[in-house]
């Protein structure tokens, strides 16, 4: 019946293929442990030095620690139980809790340190107090092995590191490898003829994502008519979006789609080895890719390599990550796209990526993943559950509707569980309170809050319904194409109006239109709720940039008058500033112009308090409205060129 997904495993090879054809025969390898006698070796010694490392800091757990004379003053007014001392540090336990006097929480273990020219009588207090003493040297004795092994450990160390060195250099670039991990080449796993391969398919809710990609796939399928014609592809492609998203399966749907070879690496792995690994990793891989050309390889958490410099401490070391990342570029500005192997990379945090990678010819190409809105939930609930037997009246729709926020990931979880536990009542079907309850235990077990609470979403859907009502409303102003409260990357929610043909000169008319819509978030919550969120910064930013340009630039503003008001670049670079009160005046006319529009924003969102309900009301049902259901529901007419 159900088929329940094992809990996803890491995969041990530092990369797996899949779909490349079958390389000859290779003798069967000889028994040895991954990476040579020197790698085990190797690998013992780190083991040892961490584990030692480990232990010295396990030691001073987390008791606080306390002044001596705070010490002895505990031990005067008998609140010392026992001790424990090595050397002159000591560890001990109270028998009343006390405050700590750093303001921290309050404690009964401690330690301290007795400063070596203490003369007190800590060994009369002690004792005349009834504590407990325990006391070890502080110079261990090892045995003389152990102190040959330690003092030698160092030495050690160097061999091995010269042996590997040597053997690196004698089996040539390629054979780098293997330090810790395997020395063979990786091997391409054929694709068993009944395994069916990934493909769009397999893939909903991210529809428009697969659209850009097509062109992708159609390269990868006829690389000789790209050829033919010059063409060259994109770098590279980059899905940028949150965890789950399903941004690995859908390169691996690029590949299934295309019928090639894919190849896919964790950049965090090649960087958690052995110093100097990375980059020959990242050599062997697209040696790998190329040789089954067309194919694509693609890099998972390639924010691990490719953070901007200087931000935060990655794995692996600095060096080691620019080494690692910059062997990736050069593999990829190395191939014309003719050689046909196209690198997709994912990343959670586009926002810290180095902006070298973004360069033309690298990853040029930026798709943003975002998690599905309802429709795309109940699309990606069909898919999971596909081999799922299903109960007449269950209604994924249902289920779709009370999981806003879930990723495709967490909604593959979810139909998993509910077999799970059909399996475990022994039915033969998944019924709708068997997804019910893998819903509660997948939100329950779940780190971060998978729903966004109710009043959040009903905030944000009337924020982006007074963009849109409003943006709607204002003559000449352009027509609202998409509204979303599904998030987006920082944004909570989207309103989305392009012009239908390019404009090159605006009207004040259109730009206090503009302004207005920007209010209109603002003015929809204050109207709501009377009350104002943080999530209007951006709104105000753009509002502020429109009105200064209005009334600084662009003459439209009679005080200050049909002037430039405002210094540009070049009159800048001579040190000319814009006069005192000439800022005084600007600032209040914005000021002005931006009262005006938001006392109008407000003002009509009042008068058409009906169809701003109505558009919220939608959103929450839908998520998403396009263009011609936001009118729809709003009852408004499409203004500017007849649709
Ligand atoms: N849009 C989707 N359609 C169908 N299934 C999906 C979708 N998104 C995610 N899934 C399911 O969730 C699983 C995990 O998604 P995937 O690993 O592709 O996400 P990801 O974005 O790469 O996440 P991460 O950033 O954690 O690597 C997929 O194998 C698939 O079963
Ligand atoms: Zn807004």
């Amino acid at each position: 019946m159900s088929n329940p997904v094992p809990p996803r495993q890491k995969p041990e090879q530092p990369w797996r293929s899949e779909g490349a054809p079958e390389p000859a025969p290779t003798p069967p390898p000889k028994r040895r442990p991954p990476g040579g006698w020197g790698g085990l070796v190797l690998a013992a010694l780190v083991v040892y030095l961490l584990a030692n490392l480990v232990l010295s800091f396990f030691g001073d757990g987390d008791e606080p620690t306390i002044s001596y004379t705070e010490f002895s003053k505990q031990v005067d007014s008998g609140n010392v139980s026992k001790i424990y001392s090595k050397g002159d540090s000591i560890q001990g336990q109270l028998k009343k809790e006390q405050k700590d006097p750093d303001g921290g929480d309050s404690y009964t273990k401690f330690t301290t340190q007795r400063p070596e020219f203490a003369d007190d009588k800590l060994w009369s207090d002690l004792t005349e107090h009834d504590v407990t003493v325990t006391a070890e040297p502080v110079v261990q004795e090892r045995s003389f092995l152990s102190n040959l092994l330690i003092s030698l450990a160092p030495m050690l160390l160097l061999v091995v590191l010269w042996i590997l060195i040597a053997r690196r250099m004698a089996s040539g670039m390629g054979g780098a490898g293997g330090m810790l991990g395997r020395k063979q080449p990786p091997k391409p796993v054929e694709l068993e003829p009944g395994k069916k391969r990934t493909t769009f398919a397999d893939v909903a809710g991210i529809d428009e994502v697969e659209g850009e990609l097509n062109d992708v796939v159609d390269f990868l399928k006829n690389p000789d008519d790209y050829r033919a014609m010059g063409a060259r592809m994109p770098g590279g492609v980059l899905l940028a979006g949150p965890p789950g998203t399903g941004k690995t399966l859908l390169a691996r749907a690029v590949a299934g789609e295309a019928g090639v070879p894919f190849f896919s690496a964790s950049a965090s792995e090649f960087i958690e080895m052995i110093v100097g690994v990375g980059a020959s990793r990242v050599r062997e891989l697209f040696a790998e890719a190329r040789k089954v050309a067309p194919a694509i390889v693609f890099i998972d958490e390639i924010d691990t390599i490719g953070r901007a410099r200087g931000g935060g401490s990655g794995m692996g070391g600095h060096d080691e990550r620019e080494q690692t990342l910059n062997q990736i570029l050069t593999e990829m500005d190395g191939f014309s796209g003719s050689e046909g192997v196209v690198v997709i990379a994912a990343t959670n945090r586009a926002d810290i990526l180095d902006p070298a990678l973004t360069r033309p010819g690298r990853f040029d190409r930026v798709v943003s993943v975002s998690p599905p809105d309802r429709s795309g939930r109940e699309a990606i609930l069909k898919i999971h559950t596909r081999a799922i037997p299903l109960a007449d009246g269950v209604d994924l729709a249902q289920v779709a509707r009370t999981t806003p926020g879930m990723t495709g990931a967490d909604l593959a979880n979810l139909a998993n569980e509910a077999a799970l536990l059909a399996v475990k009542r022994k039915q033969r079907q998944v019924t709708q309170s068997d997804l019910s309850e893998a819903l509660e235990k997948v939100q329950l077990g779940a780190e971060r809050p998978l729903v966004m609470p109710d009043d959040e979403r009903r905030r944000t859907a009337y924020h982006e319904s007074g963009h849109a009502l409003l943006g709607m409303l204002q003559p000449g102003a352009d027509p609202v194409r998409k509204i979303t409260i599904v998030p987006r990357g920082r944004a909570l929610g989207v309103t989305l109006s392009t012009p239908d043909a390019d404009k090159y000169a605006y009207t004040e008319e259109y730009l206090r239109g503009r302004i207005i819509g920007a209010l209109g978030g603002m003015a929809a919550e204050h109207v709501v709720y009377g009350v104002v969120t943080t999530g209007a910064e951006n709104d105000l930013e753009q509002v502020s940039n429109i009105a200064r340009g209005m009334v600084a630039r662009w003459g439209m503003s009679e005080r200050v008058g049909r002037l430039s008001a405002l210094p540009n670049d070049a009159q800048q670079a001579y040190g000319l500033a814009a006069a005192p009160g000439t800022l005084d005046t600007i600032d209040g006319e914005m000021r002005r112009i931006v009262d005006e529009c938001y006392e109008s924003a407000c003002r009509q969102l009042r008068d058409h308090r009906e169809r701003l309900d109505a558009l919220a009301a939608a959103l929450l049902r839908n998520e998403t409205l396009e263009e011609a259901e936001a009118y729809r529901v709003a009852g408004a007419p499409r203004l500017g060129k007849e649709a």
